[in-house]
């Protein structure tokens, strides 16, 4: 649970209280001060404004000091709500969480989260609201109870009003919220370095401009329309609360030219009146912004329940160590993606053993990268179809799993920071080792890249940082690899992609005879990179269509040795 200040909730607790005491004191304070203008008691008169002054005084120290309090309080709430929010996302799995619908769940869960903060303002303004209604409430009802009743109308006819109209804000909302994330992305997709080059080439800003604008507008119309709901609101709100303070005017005026009630009555009654109304329709509104927060935060609550029983129902079913000395036994393997009708894998099995070199081929989507990402347990399957050492990798600690295996993806991380945490980030733990750091720098052939060695600072976060080129991005993410030591597991997809061809081979015997012993999976489309492997799996639309070494593989005539020959064509 989040964690308030509770002496500063006390605290505001009070200034809320005090503000609510002081508005009802001022409307006795003015009816005392203008009966005493009235007949000129000038001690009481001065008595009565000094009184009013320094309840003022003293409202407004508290007002002050309690805002300054609670600015604090929410900007602490805030990291602590962010926080959570990023343990959240740790705990969903990968397949949710590359899911497009992740997206959208997560600006929910952003916007369910920021309501946690909002919930407490609005419950302290309703305690006010209540304390507020009531006294002037009290007030009118003692002065003349028909201004009472109709105060009470009013307010409660607004408030109504304000209650219905909450279903179509909160449908609204919903929109907006769905229509930022795309227009966000289409001005990002405008305005960022990355895509510059792109977007000037084929000349696309015209049309991504008008996809902008389209969306851009869009949102600006919801926006318009949400506004006019609660201007509509509000002015109706008004017209009934002049028309209520004209015949409350209209009465007093009577009552006074009678002689029941004093002029300070009269000054007093506008005052209450608008006091009483305004509170007991924003009661309303309060009332229903807190039913509608908590539910977004049940909402929220359910999520991260869930999150903790199946993080807690996987420590207990995942309780066998993870152990790697003989085999990694494929059984059957099949898997479909959640926003798929076909499967990715389709009864997949095979054996590597511990210490192979094993390259896997195949056409772009056979579905290579789906499943090093099983055999990692980044996705998990509902079958027992991976077993390393005849233990399923459903019953193992993926935790200690991720501590003896590494990968380098295609889309490996381009962290805009600096060299150091580039190269650290194989393991984090060894951060501080410049020596063991620079000689990794060193081995994927960066050691006279850097002005400033580690710390030069990488991207565009600051201005003094510099960018590199695909294929030193590339070098950096393999030596994240290179300064891991003790891994059993280590899984390379499209590790070369980016670099020339003398790197790239250099490299990759590097790479081979630096993880001698360790069993080593590399996907790639070059051959030439493939034939160097103990063994080599080609993968056809989710099956392995054949298994063997490069010479094997020649002579079977199969799918292997025709992307041999055209790969081949290139060179001869
Ligand atoms: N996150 C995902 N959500 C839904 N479908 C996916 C996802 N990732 C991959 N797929 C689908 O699964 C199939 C296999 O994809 P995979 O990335 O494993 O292929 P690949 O062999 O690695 O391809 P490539 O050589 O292009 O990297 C493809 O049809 C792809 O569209």
């Amino acid at each position: 649970m989040y964690a308030f200040n509770k002496i500063i909730v006390l605290f505001s607790l009070f200034a809320y209280v005090f503000s609510a005491v002081q508005a009802n004191v001022s409307v006795y304070l003015s009816k005392l001060i203008v009966d005493q203008l009235t007949i000129k008691n000038f001690y009481l008169l001065m008595g009565g404004i000094v009184l009013l002054i320094l309840f003022q005084l003293l409202r407004a120290a508290l007002d002050a000091y309690a805002q300054l309090k609670s600015r604090k309080m929410s900007l602490m709430f805030a990291i602590q709500c962010e926080g959570k929010l990023i343990d959240l996302v740790e705990k969903t799995d990968l397949i949710e969480k590359e899911h497009p619908r992740f997206k959208g769940d997560f600006s929910y869960w952003s916007y369910s989260n920021n309501k946690y903060y909002d919930t407490y303002l609005i419950a302290i303004g309703l305690i006010k609201q209540i304390i507020l209604a009531s006294l002037s409430l009290f007030f009118l009802l003692h002065s003349y109870w028909l201004t009472g009743i109709l105060a009470l109308l009013v307010g409660m006819w607004r408030g109504v009003y304000d209650l219905l109209a909450v279903r179509r804000r909160v449908e609204i909302d919903e929109q907006l919220m769905r229509n930022t994330r795309s227009h966000h992305y289409y001005y990002d997709l405008l305005t960022n370095s990355e895509t510059q080059k792109e977007m000037m080439l084929f000349r696309l800003f015209p049309y991504f401009r008008k996809r902008w604008l389209e969306k851009k507008t869009e949102y600006a119309e919801l926006q318009i329309k949400l506004d006019k709901l609660n201007h509509q609101r509000t002015f109706r709100g008004e017209l009934l609360s002049i028309l209520n303070t004209a015949a409350v005017t209209v009465i007093t005026a009577y009552l006074i030219y009678k002689g029941s009630l004093s002029i300070g009555d009269y000054v007093a009654i506008t005052m209450a009146l608008s006091m009483t109304e305004n509170n007991i329709s924003s009661m309303f509104t309060s009332y229903s912004r807190l039913k509608e927060y908590c539910t977004h935060i049940a909402k929220l609550k359910l999520i991260e329940e869930k999150n903790e029983v199946a993080v807690s129902a996987e420590k207990n079913v995942r309780s066998k160590p993870f152990v790697f000395e003989k085999d990694i036994r494929i059984q059957d393997l099949s898997f479909r993606y959640p926003n798929q009708d076909q499967p990715a894998l389709n009864g997949i099995s095979a054996e590597i053993k511990k210490g192979e070199v094993v390259a896997i081929l195949g056409e772009n989507g056979s579905g290579k990268s789906t499943l090093i990402k099983l055999l990692l347990g980044l996705y998990q399957t509902e079958e027992d179809s991976i077993f390393y050492d005849d233990v399923s990798l459903k019953n193992m600690d993926r935790f200690q799993m991720w501590q003896k295996s590494s990968a380098v993806f295609q889309d490996f991380i381009r962290y805009m920071t600096d060299v150091r945490e580039n190269v650290a980030a194989g393991k984090i733990g060894e951060i501080e080792d410049s020596e063991k750091l620079e000689q990794m720098i060193a081995r994927v052939g960066l050691a006279d890249t850097f002005k400033h060695g580690l710390n030069s600072r990488l991207g565009f976060l600051d201005d003094g940082a510099v960018n590199l080129s695909g294929g030193q991005w590339q070098r950096l993410a393999l030596s994240r690899v290179f300064v891991r030591d003790d891994d059993d597991l280590v899984v390379f997809d499209e590790p070369t992609a980016a670099l020339d061809p003398l790197s790239e081979v250099r490299l990759m015997n590097d790479l081979l005879g630096h993880f001698k012993g360790k069993t080593v999976l590399l996907i790639s489309h070059r051959v030439g990179v493939a034939r160097n492997a103990d063994r080599i799996i080609v993968m056809e639309r989710g099956r392995i269509a054949e298994t063997g070494t490069h010479n094997e593989l020649l002579e079977r005539q199969g799918l292997y040795n025709e992307i041999w020959n055209q790969q081949k064509q290139w060179y001869v």
